[in-house]
């Protein structure tokens, strides 16, 4: 049972923001620039920090964006409507599927190509994240990059009717190729948290994304 995946064309993690800027704001202004899903993560928050800052974030959003939260399946459960990101080493996403519902967001992070044999894993899901793409200083603990022919060689793998993103190194620049290599969708933290302009880097992001989205589809690919 999947549940539907929302929309994964642009998808934030959230991350450190600059001195003075609010979590909320820039969350609310990438939004506001065309961040289709929204995944709240810091591995230093409690969950009841996990809860209050999502109460934050979902008022503002609104249902303008799916909104995920970043391995704590109780904080996602106390957050009505919330989805819920798992990796290889957190709970197991069948798990996460019973406990929130059919109608969740369940995502799954993919560090190994053998991850795909757990079929109740992957019939759990509602997207796949390749992780990493690429290397990246935001998280230093991930397992070997998987570069753009490990993104072929997973939407290869992946059943087609099954999402695949894409996190780790994306940018303005690259993001085009992370499409083009078969990706539905991009997932980003420095390129808009650490942006002077959030709203604005979202909406680079997005018309960039939607420009390979459709160039692939022209392709029939
Ligand atoms: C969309 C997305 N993809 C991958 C990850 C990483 O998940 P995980 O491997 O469990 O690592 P942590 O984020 O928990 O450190 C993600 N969070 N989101
Ligand atoms: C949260 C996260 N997960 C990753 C993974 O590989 O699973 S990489 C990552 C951080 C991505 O940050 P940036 O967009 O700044 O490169
Ligand atoms: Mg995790």
């Amino acid at each position: 049972m999947r549940g539907q995946a929302g929309d994964v064309r642009l998808y934030l993690v959230t991350g450190p923001v600059p001195p003075g800027a609010d979590l909320v704001d820039v969350v609310a202004d990438a939004v506001g620039g065309g961040v289709t899903t929204v995944q709240l993560r810091d591995k230093d928050a409690t969950t009841d920090d996990l809860v209050r800052l999502g109460e934050r974030l979902t008022e503002r959003i609104g249902t303008r964006a799916t909104f995920v939260l970043n391995d704590d399946l109780q904080a996602a459960r106390a957050l009505s409507g919330a989805g819920l990101h798992v990796g290889p080493d957190d709970l197991h996403p069948a798990r996460a599927r019973e406990a929130l519902g059919d109608d969740a967001v369940v995502g799954w992070s993919l560090h190994h190509v053998d991850q795909l044999k757990d079929e109740a894993a992957v019939a759990a899901c509602s997207y796949l994240a390749v992780s990493p793409v690429w290397p990246t200083p935001t998280k230093t603990d991930t397992t070997a990059p998987w570069g753009l022919d490990g993104v072929r060689r997973l939407r290869d793998l992946v059943p087609a009717d099954l999402p695949l993103v894409a996190i780790g190194g994306i940018s303005a620049a690259n993001a085009a190729s992370v499409v083009g290599a078969g990706a539905d969708g991009v997932c980003v933290v420095s390129a808009i948290c650490s942006s002077p302009d959030p709203g604005d880097a979202a909406h680079t992001l997005r018309e960039i994304v939607d420009a390979a989205l459709a160039a692939r589809a022209e392709e029939g690919r």
